[in-house]
């Protein structure tokens, strides 16, 4: 005679394999159905992630369980648990790896955005990320500017990633974790990338990238509001986001629109920083503003975020050993400006406990 209590006892010392508590204590027995005549136990059961190896072996071990307990046979149908009951127990320091979306994550994900190309997006982008990693945080950087992904080049990147089992190791370089649409696209070659294999490709950044724990993992944005923008920005997890822009008043009015696109998409806006914004002569020390005066702190009061940072317009230091076109030294004027948009950046979005 098999009785429900005894089964629901029995079953419930079984763990969950990634959680590491108990069936009983999850509340993870969701039903028990006995058929006395055919000796026969069907079981629904709660797991913290379905369809894997994992899975199988809890399957293995309650149908071995349930039989010796008298049962004949067993049905079993495994389905995930509720979202709360996964964050409530999950472990914040582990599972990092295996998905920076999980509810116990402490990755901030921050998006840089423009208005329209050209802006200097990707240059702010790759040296705010190689600033964040001087104050010592743990950085990723996913260059999901599909179609003018330059981050590789701007950070003087000739290695490709490599994969590991089912995982791809990110590139690192000056301490930040990189990943690029360039890593896989045949010489440089144009890509067309919409709907359905655009989302897989970025999940596929997400979750089949091996990132370990990461404090800000920064995202490189297509630039403009058209179509790809749009699908980009819907697609992502929810982020902060910085919007970038020149200093010309009417370049607020386009940025502003960027800024519109993110919060239509749920991403927050933290800050604006103004690119180009003024040529400091190297003789007299006097700024020329080249590209027009003003923007940044328009769009700012906008969008009512604070302004984080001017940025001159500058060359990068070619001299520079290790050459990386695009990335300014620690010491250099420039670098500076950034480690200063770096320190306000971890004061707006602290690093999550
Ligand atoms: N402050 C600056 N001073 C001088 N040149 C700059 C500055 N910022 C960016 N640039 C240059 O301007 C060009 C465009 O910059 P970048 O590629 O970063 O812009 P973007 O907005 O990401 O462009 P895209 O629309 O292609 O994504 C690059 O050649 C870059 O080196």
């Amino acid at each position: 005679m098999l009785r429900e209590e005894e089964l629901k006892q029995i079953i419930g010392q079984l763990q969950d394999p990634f959680l590491h508590k108990s069936l009983e204590e999850l509340d993870a027995i969701e039903e028990i159905k006995i058929k006395q005549e055919k000796s026969h136990v069907s079981l629904k059961i709660g797991i913290s992630k379905t369809n894997t190896a994992e899975q199988l072996q809890l399957q293995q071990k309650i149908v071995e369980k349930v039989k010796e307990a008298g049962a004949e046979s067993v049905g079993l149908r495994f389905h995930e648990l509720p979202q709360e009951t996964i964050a409530a127990y999950q472990d914040p320091s582990s599972n990092q790896s295996d998905s920076l979306l999980s509810a116990g994550s402490k990755t901030t994900f921050l998006a840089i955005a423009s208005g329209k190309g050209g802006v200097g997006k990707s240059t702010v982008s790759v040296n705010l990320a190689v600033a964040l990693a001087r104050l010592g945080k743990k950085v990723g950087l996913i260059d999901a500017d599909i179609y003018g992904f330059s981050v590789p080049d701007m950070m003087g990147i000739t290695k490709r990633p490599v994969v590991r089992g089912e995982k791809i190791i990110p590139v690192e370089r000056f301490g930040v974790k990189v990943i690029s649409m360039g890593f896989f696209v045949e010489d440089n070659a144009p890509v067309i990338w919409r709907g359905p294999m655009l989302g897989k490709m970025l999940n596929n950044f997400f979750n089949e990238v091996e990132w370990g724990e990461l404090d800000y993992l920064l995202l490189d944005l297509p630039p403009g509001t058209g179509d790809v923008a749009l699908d980009v920005h819907s697609m992502l997890p929810s982020c902060k986001e910085i919007i970038v822009s020149t200093p010309h008043p009417t370049a607020a009015f386009v940025a502003a629109r960027a800024g519109a696109m993110a919060i239509q998409t749920d991403h927050e806006i933290v800050g604006v920083i103004e690119n180009m914004a003024y040529f400091e002569s190297e003789k007299t020390g006097e700024k020329e503003y080249v590209f027009g005066r003003g923007g940044g702190e328009k769009l700012a009061e906008e969008l009512r975020v604070p302004l984080i940072g001017k940025i001159p317009l500058q060359q990068p230091d070619w001299d520079d050993d290790d050459f990386a076109p695009s990335v300014y030294g620690e010491d250099h004027p420039t670098g500076q400006i950034y480690q200063s948009i770096a320190k306000q950046v971890t004061n707006i979005i602290p690093v999550k406990a």
